[in-house]
């Protein structure tokens, strides 16, 4: 029987950067591909995650360095922030490099339909302005969106979407949440000079990382005045007559804020897509079900990044889509990612790093590790008279000195971070690096000098 013809051999759904991978690879292996996105081109990481958020993280660092560059000999008169010039800047460079997304999809020749897409019918997809198009296999790449919990009062409140198109910069902020967002952007807000309070509703910060990192940023923290609240559930938030918010949490005393976010984690894209009139099959936060080849319980239905809920990191849904264009157009031998040993990183005032293992999972894992740790003042903050501690710890398989895991917690931990990761995932020994020679004086070299 001859094979039904398509208009395209993929669809792709949502242009972030999974969805740009895998359209622009799968193009460039010969296929016809188009692809559909409803708001920007670079998705979440690009328009409203990531990148402007380090932006931000750079601009926040100034007012740390324009204090201590004073012991450093320098004097710096009638220093100011404008925050409408920085976020202004973050926006315009935001679309430079949206435009640079489009070119490449363009010079890929994919098709790119600016307008949301849904899936119809098999193998067919219905765009927002009634256009039906057919292809051979789909693409599901739409990412995740902010979980707002219910309470009263809800509509209240920003996210992070939000949070880079303020007007001003609140004098007072409370974030719900205790992660990724929570954490960064209560250092952006603090840096600029907002009283921030992080409330979440366990005792626990950044749930994934080794405990020692997770103590050391909350103590740090709350030396430069960020406020923790635990065991803090909404009750309410309401609107005062001035236009700031009366807010209660559980188990804590109603406060006013001039602005409520709200970063309780993010719930794949999966509302209004159609994949019920397929039998995609999803899972209970409503992300769909994939194989370790990121098909869905659909033959031709595939899906990659956030949308999956396996791991919401930009390189790990770039890696997927990636995977899929090789594999699917690519001539090659079929290939899954590795989800094993991702470094990840907070960028929060100092930021966090980590590669592996925790301690409480290396020692869950492997019974008898052996945890070698350096805590120390870097000599800049020595010389800033800023009493701030470093924190690099290692954590060896004490069978054989296998590196399990690396974490990190000090200026630059990322930039370092992403170096060692490499030696982790090779599978390296901590004499491995006692025999490499320290580069002096670094913050780095305390990798290689651990006792
Ligand atoms: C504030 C913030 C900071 C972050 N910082 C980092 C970081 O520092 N490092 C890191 O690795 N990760 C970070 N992340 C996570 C990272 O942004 C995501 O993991 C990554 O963007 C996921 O890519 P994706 O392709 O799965 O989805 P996305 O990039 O979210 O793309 C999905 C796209 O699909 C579109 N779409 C959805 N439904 C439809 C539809 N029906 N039709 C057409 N289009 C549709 C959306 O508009 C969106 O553009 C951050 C996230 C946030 C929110
Ligand atoms: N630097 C980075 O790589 C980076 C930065 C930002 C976001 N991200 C990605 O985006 C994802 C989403 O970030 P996030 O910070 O929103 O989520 P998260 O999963 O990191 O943290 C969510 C936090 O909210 C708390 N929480 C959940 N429900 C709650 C409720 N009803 N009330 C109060 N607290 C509640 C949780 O206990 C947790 O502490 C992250 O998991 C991460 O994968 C990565």
């Amino acid at each position: 029987m001859a094979e039904p013809e398509y208009d395209f051999d993929l669809f792709t759904i949502g242009i972030g950067s999974g969805g740009t991978r895998a359209s622009r690879v799968a193009a460039a292996h010969g296929a016809r591909v188009a692809a559909a996105e409803e708001h920007r081109v670079g998705g979440t990481c690009v328009i409203r995650g990531c990148v402007p958020k380090k932006m931000l993280v750079y601009g926040a660092q100034f007012a740390e360095d324009l204090e201590d560059c004073q012991e450093f000999g320098w004097t710096i008169e009638g220093k100011s922030f404008d925050w409408v010039k920085l976020r202004d800047h973050v926006m315009k460079d935001v679309d430079r490099i949206e435009s640079i997304y489009t070119d490449t999809l363009d010079k890929h020749d994919v098709t790119l339909f600016h307008e949301r897409a849904e899936i119809t019918g098999d193998h067919e997809i219905t765009l927002a302005s009634g256009k039906v198009v057919t292809a051979k296999y789909i693409l599901i790449a739409t990412g995740a969106w902010p979980h707002v919990p219910e309470f009263e009062g809800s509509d209240h409140c920003i996210t992070s979407n939000e949070a880079f198109h303020l007007d001003a910069i609140p004098r007072r902020v409370l974030i719900a949440g205790g992660g990724y967002i929570a954490n960064e952007f209560a250092g952006i807000f603090n840096e600029f000079g907002s009283k921030v309070v992080i409330a979440n509703r366990s005792d626990v910060i950044l749930r994934s990382y080794d405990f020692s990192l997770r103590d050391r940023l909350m103590q740090i923290s709350m030396t430069k005045g960020i406020e923790f609240c635990f065991h803090a559930e909404f009750e309410y938030v309401r609107k005062n007559d001035d236009g700031s918010f009366a807010v209660k949490m559980t188990n804590h005393d109603e406060r006013e804020f001039d602005c409520v976010m709200v970063a309780t984690g993010r719930v794949p894209n999966t509302k209004g897509l159609g994949l019920d009139n397929v039998g995609v099959e999803l899972g209970k936060k409503g992300e769909i079900k994939v194989d370790t080849f990121s098909k869905s319980s659909v033959d031709y239905i595939y899906a990659v990044g956030d949308v999956t809920d396996r791991v919401q990191l930009t390189p790990v849904a770039i890696r997927e889509g990636q995977a899929f264009a090789d594999s699917m157009f690519g001539g090659v031998e079929p290939y899954c990612v590795d989800h094993s040993c991702i470094p990840s990183a907070v960028f929060s005032h100092p930021p966090i790093a980590s590669v592996g293992l925790n301690e409480r999972e290396a020692k869950d894992q492997y019974g008898k590790v052996a945890v070698y740790q350096s805590d120390f003042r870097p000599m800049k903050n020595v010389v800033a008279g800023r009493n701030e501690r470093s924190l690099i710890k290692m954590i060896c398989d004490d069978a054989n000195g296998r590196i399990l895991g690396i974490h990190m917690i000090g200026p630059d931990s990322p930039e370092i971070m992403q170096a060692a990761a490499v030696a982790v995932k090779a599978g390296m020994n901590k004499a491995d690096f006692d025999a490499t020679t320290a580069i002096h004086p670094t913050v780095a070299e305390e990798l290689v000098l651990l006792r």
